[in-house]
């Protein structure tokens, strides 16, 4: 199903500010009465989002992250985590019980977040309702996209976080100069291997993302979860959940030649997301009681009371 958007995808960068007043480190409760959504220029420790050069013990936390993560994800090791997770045999529960799962999980890999992060997907869905209140599995969207990190709990194996969170790439073809501290890619051994290390490597131009194999982590094992529980969400919504730490696509505009024309449509509603997840973390913490009926409504019309993990 192919669906249209009718709202601009993208705020001028101007019309931010007002809402960076919001982010002083202060936590209240989001009210109905707040404004559209305006995304803030600075995140909750005032600095600018998704900066990986500040300096600061944040920072070299994140660095740390990615020197693992790149050095490790290998097209072996994300055959290898296919496989493993595609079995889904780690635990049978609902959304809603993963949701309340997230809040054990930290994520080393997120300079600009450190609030539980059931408040993260609950702020990032009710930003996006705001602005598209008739596009439910949107709302749903946003709400399950992280749960994916639960692989991080010793329940479902306990994977490294660099095998859990962080942005994503491609394996398999050449590590793109956009991905976030690059030069730790030096240090991975399909680096140097020629089968891999050319701009397409296995893949033939606009084979279409399906056929491409992404880092191991929360996004392409969320997609498993939904897909092979049967979950009725649009293929916009399932893209969504794959691709959204794809930054050197959706954000830096690489890899676009590995794309096929579906790829394309679902990417505009990524780049529509994407303004949610990341300028909505901030200390407004939401009231999960009030919305949770609301968000259960939606997760019965689009999966199963239970579901494989
Ligand atoms: O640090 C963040 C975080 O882990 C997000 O959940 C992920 O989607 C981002 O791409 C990543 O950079
Ligand atoms: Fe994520
Ligand atoms: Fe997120």
């Amino acid at each position: 199903m192919t669906i249209s958007i009718e709202k601009p995808m993208f705020e001028e960068v101007s019309a931010f500010q007002k809402k960076s007043e919001n982010n002083t480190g202060d936590i209240r409760m989001a009210n109905e009465h707040d404004e559209a959504f305006l995304a803030p220029e600075m995140n909750a420790f005032g600095r600018q989002f998704r900066d990986y050069d500040a300096e600061s013990e944040r920072q070299k936390g994140v660095e740390e992250f990615y020197r693992l993560q790149h050095i490790n994800q290998t097209v072996d090791f994300v055959k290898k985590m296919r496989a493993e997770y595609g079995k889904l045999d780690k635990m049978v529960m609902s959304i809603w019980e993963c949701c309340e799962l997230l809040n054990e999980v930290v994520d080393e890999s997120d300079p600009d977040l450190d609030e539980p992060q059931i408040q993260h997907l609950l702020q990032s869905a009710e930003a996006i309702r705001k602005d598209y209140p008739n596009e439910d599995w949107l709302h749903l969207t946003a709400l399950i996209h992280d749960l994916g990190k639960v692989i991080t709990l010793p329940q479902f194996g306990g994977l490294p976080q660099w095998a859990t969170v962080g942005d994503t790439f491609p394996v398999g073809c050449a590590f793109d100069e956009s991905n976030v501290h690059h030069k730790y890619f030096l240090e991975n051994p399909d680096f140097h291997n020629q089968a891999y290390n050319t701009k397409s490597g296995i893949y033939t131009e606009e084979c279409g993302l399906n056929n491409v194999m992404m880092s191991w982590g929360h996004d392409d094992y969320m997609y498993l979860v939904v897909k092979e529980n049967g979950s009725t969400l649009p293929s916009a919504g399932q893209f969504i959940i794959r691709y959204h730490s794809f930054y050197p696509l959706h954000t830096a505009g690489e890899y676009t030649h590995l794309m096929n024309e579906e790829d394309k449509e679902n990417l505009k509603w990524l780049h529509v997301f994407n303004k949610y997840d990341l300028y909505s973390k901030s200390k407004v913490h939401v009231d999960i009681e009030k919305v949770k009926p609301y968000y259960m409504s939606l997760i019965r019309k689009y999966f199963p009371e239970n579901l494989r993990w």
